[in-house]
């Protein structure tokens, strides 16, 4: 079989030990390749050698009908006697180069990789594709090493620009993660995955061939789908000023007859008021921490907000037990890393939960942002900025949303919005909003609410942004700048009031014009910049 003709997208490693009670391994094998998988691995580990060979040898013709590459775990031996397309190896197995002299040329050879070291080595070894892993926990195998996590593995792929060789990842991978794990491991340079590799998702199936069949398709619209290059905006021939305020009009119009309901996990210094902001735009708060309901409101939200102001760990445990739902549902994760440079608890939380779900936005201040990069251009005090902010604002956003593949909001004097492509500056908002607390919290709950409807309408008209590959569909960015507008506008209008004296009688008033605003109060307005 030619290297360069191997469809490496669903990848499945054999575990006998898993098959479901009465089903028959090759039987199970012959379902799962009917189902998709393109590549299969014989992986026996405690099969002694004669047996080792009969099931490989088995597996090679049943393979071979459907035209499927079949490798071997470990053994070159093994490999030989049946005639397989290749071997899989490990880090303490046979080197690279001793494999390929043994075997004949055109072997496929992968090497299994946890680390950038291990990943250089295997190019200069000339590996023909790399297994990263184990992303995320698996109970398929005993770990030794650290979990790689998705933004591992996206730091890792960049390494891979430039070569031919092909990269799957590995650990924990299964249906209702997978997309997510497709969209996320993509690097910063746009280098994706070329496949998934399973075990447990598929050979623990009754049912192999709808398991791989749910998973090839899947991978097969995330390949053909823009997200790919895109991430979470939709627009391919770029946004202009009037495009996106035509968009938020949209989106303004449609809140109040969607209604959708926003799971709001946050702080206990802003909860009310959260709430409060959410009911004046035309959306509905559900304010709920327990871990124990969060895959029941992920069915009936529109869109999470996950807020870390005063993390306690259960509300952690329900935080990543929520984003790990929504995203399997496709909807909008908004996320405010609240304070997370003050302490290395957050630090490690913040870090955590961005590999164990996808955020659709992240939003911060300079300091908040700096922190989850590790930069000290930025130095924070508690959960503010402290002193000047990032030299190159536009630059930071733009690299930080390819780098998280999300949307990233800056706030500040200036707000700095981008989908890693564009980066629209806005200048609305009055100082009163710097004088209340839990206004930044606030602007978090209006950015999940028009996500909410962002999504909500995508859905429901394939026009409006729906991609089926896509980790959630509409307009992430447009939606993202409609939440800071509309918030920074009503505070405009407020803070000018007759009857606001100042901070303490501005937050009411801010309720009331969020309530009453307009879209076309918000087009009088809007100061927008798009670059
Ligand atoms: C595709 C793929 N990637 C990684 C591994 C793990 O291989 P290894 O590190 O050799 O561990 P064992 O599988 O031998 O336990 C793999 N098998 N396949
Ligand atoms: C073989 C292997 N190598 C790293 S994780 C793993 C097991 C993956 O199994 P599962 O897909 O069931 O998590």
């Amino acid at each position: 079989m030619l290297q360069t003709s191997i469809d490496y997208s669903l990848y499945l490693v054999t575990g006998r030990e898993l098959l479901p009670q009465g089903k028959d391994y090759l039987q199970s094998l012959e379902e799962s390749l009917e189902g998709g998988v393109t590549v299969v691995q014989i992986r026996e580990k405690k099969a002694e050698t004669a047996e080792f060979l009969d099931i490989a040898s088995k597996s090679k013709d049943i393979c071979a009908r459907y035209n499927v590459p079949l490798l071997i775990n470990d053994r070159i031996d093994i490999a030989l006697a049946v005639g397989a397309d290749g071997v899989h190896i490990g880090q303490t197995d046979m080197p690279v180069s001793i494999a390929r002299k043994l075997l004949p040329k055109d072997s496929i050879i992968g090497v299994s990789c946890n680390t950038i070291e291990e990943l250089e080595m295997a190019i200069k070894d000339g590996a023909d594709y790399v297994g990263i892993g184990a992303v995320y926990a698996t109970q398929t195998k005993d770990l030794v090493k650290p979990l790689v996590g998705v933004r591992g593995v996206g730091s890792m792929l960049r390494l891979l620009d430039g070569t031919s060789i092909k990269a799957v990842a590995i650990g924990g991978i299964n249906l209702k993660n997978v997309l997510r794990t497709l969209h996320g491991t993509v690097s910063e340079t746009g280098h994706a995955l070329d496949g998934i590799a399973v075990v447990s998702a598929i050979v623990t199936s009754i049912n192999p061939r709808q398991a791989a069949a749910d998973l090839a398709e899947i991978i097969r619209e995330f390949k053909k789908g823009p997200s790919l290059t895109r991430g979470l905006s939709i627009s391919t021939n770029g946004y202009t000023v009037d495009t996106i305020i035509n968009s938020i009009t949209t989106l303004m119009k449609s809140i109040r007859i969607l209604n959708p309901l926003i799971h709001q996990i946050t702080n206990n210094v802003v909860t009310t008021q959260s709430a409060n902001v959410t009911i004046a735009l035309g959306a509905s708060p559900i304010m709920a921490t327990t871990a124990d309901e969060m895959s029941d409101l992920a069915e009936i939200c529109g869109a999470l907000l996950v807020n870390i102001g005063t993390l306690t760990p259960p509300a952690y445990a329900g935080m990543l037990k929520a984003g790990f739902h929504v995203n399997a549902l496709k909807k909008p994760v908004v996320f405010d890393p609240v304070g997370v440079g003050a302490t290395e608890f957050r630090k490690k939380v913040v870090k955590d939960l961005l590999d164990k779900w996808q955020a659709t936005v992240i939003k911060g201040n300079a300091g908040e942002l700096a922190a989850l990069v590790g930069s000290n251009e930025v130095a924070s005090k508690g959960v503010d900025t402290a002193g000047e902010g990032f030299k190159d604002p536009v630059l930071f956003v733009k690299t930080l949303a390819r780098r998280e593949r999300c949307i990233i909001v800056l706030t500040g004097k200036t707000d700095y919005i981008s989908d890693g492509h564009t980066c629209a500056i806005l200048n609305n908002g009055h100082q009163f909003l710097g004088e209340i607390t839990g206004s930044g919290c606030a602007t978090g709950s209006c950015i999940a609410s028009y996500c909410a409807v962002a999504s909500l309408l995508a859905r429901a008209d394939r026009k409006m942004g729906a991609i089926p590959g896509q980790l959630v569909e509409g307009d992430m960015f447009v939606a993202a700048i409609a939440g800071l507008l509309v918030f920074n506008v009503a505070a405009e209008f407020a803070a000018v009031r007759g009857d606001v004296k100042g901070p303490g009688t501005f937050f009411p008033a801010l309720v009331d014009e969020l309530a009453s605003l307009t879209p076309e109060k918000v087009v009088r307005r809007v100061k927008i910049q798009i670059v």
